[in-house]
């Protein structure tokens, strides 16, 4: 059968579609449209058929519990960083990047710890959601957390969390609730603005000296280095999922979709649109409209 994905709802292999469990799904999760479905097609497992007050109560504690951890995660993450700075062993620009690229694929890392049922995606946006907390009351100086302010802005402002880390945020927080683990929109998404953003400032910095003709502010080893990492992270991620039992791809269909978005949003972090448009919107927008355009949803 040639089809682009199998997207299963559980970590265990995609259960029998039934029309009872398809029509459960059309009522809470996005479907594709027809032009797509041979290519995407979406299971679900048993639990969801009869969901019964024993599945409900565990999966809220699994839930709870994977949402703990991963905000513990993300602490832990901004802290060691933080202390990297402090010590002086990486310096601030770099440690940025890295809490850029780490936070946003990790968390997406962090999906299949939840459970299987539709809640599940709420509690994974709790974790988003906190750190937007966090980012807005340490943006407002409401509290100071000098720890956060130095490993994820770049002049060491707290009104700097209010701008791009904020936007990134927000960014997972849709992504989670949006797409979550029913479609490689979201994963490519995050993927390029975590991972293919953040090395191309990496890269950039370091080896940017041939510019970009219409964009002097950007090279041209920025973007390749983005355009390759985003592209390698996707397919990575999209392997991950793969492994886990949550999607089957036809890889050949998969990867030429999955180049083309990295080119695109390549392309528009290219553009001289920095002072405008923060690439922590741009890149994650433009990846999402064009991988739903070329994966279906
Ligand atoms: C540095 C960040 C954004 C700035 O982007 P840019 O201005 O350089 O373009 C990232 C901000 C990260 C945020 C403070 C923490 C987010 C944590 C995440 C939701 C969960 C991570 C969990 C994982 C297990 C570490
Ligand atoms: N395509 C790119 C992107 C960034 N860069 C370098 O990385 C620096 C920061 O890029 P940026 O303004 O996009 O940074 P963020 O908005 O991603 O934090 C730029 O001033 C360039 O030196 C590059 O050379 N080529």
């Amino acid at each position: 059968m040639a089809y682009g994905a199998i997207i299963s709802l559980g970590a265990q292999p995609p259960a029998a579609v039934t029309s009872s469990s398809t029509k459960f799904l059309r009522s809470h999760v996005a479907t594709p449209s027809p032009t797509f479905r041979k290519h995407i097609l979406i299971s679900t497992p048993r639990e969801f058929r009869r969901p019964s007050a024993t599945v409900f109560s565990d999966a809220v504690v699994q839930d709870a519990g994977a949402t703990a951890l991963v905000v513990s995660g993300a602490y832990a993450l901004v802290s060691i960083f933080d202390n990297l700075t402090r010590r002086s062993i990486i310096e601030q620009n770099l440690s940025r990047k890295l809490v850029h690229i780490l936070s946003g694929l990790l968390f997406l890392a962090s999906w299949p710890i939840f459970s299987t049922s539709t809640g599940a995606r709420y509690f994974a946006s709790l974790v988003p959601s906190i750190n937007c907390l966090r980012l807005v009351i340490h943006g407002l100086s409401l509290a100071s957390d000098e720890g956060l302010v130095k490993s994820v802005t770049r002049e060491g402002k707290p009104e700097e969390l209010l701008k791009g880390p904020l936007y990134y945020v927000l960014v997972l927080i849709f992504c989670a609730i949006v797409f979550w683990r029913e479609s490689p929109v979201g994963m490519i998404s995050l993927a390029m603005m975590c991972g293919g953003d953040g090395i191309a400032d990496i890269m950039g910095r370091r080896f940017g000296s041939l510019k970009i003709p219409y964009n002097q502010q950007k090279s041209l080893a920025g973007s390749l280095s983005m355009f390759l990492f985003g592209f390698l992270v996707s397919v990575g991620m999209l392997y991950y999922y793969t492994v886990l039992g949550f999607i089957q791809l036809d890889w050949m269909w998969t990867i030429e979709r999955v180049a083309f978005v990295s080119f695109v949003a390549t392309f528009v972090e290219s553009l001289p649109t920095t002072g405008s448009v923060d690439d922590n919107i741009s890149v994650p927008l433009a990846s999402m409209l064009t991988a739903i355009l070329v994966f279906g949803y």
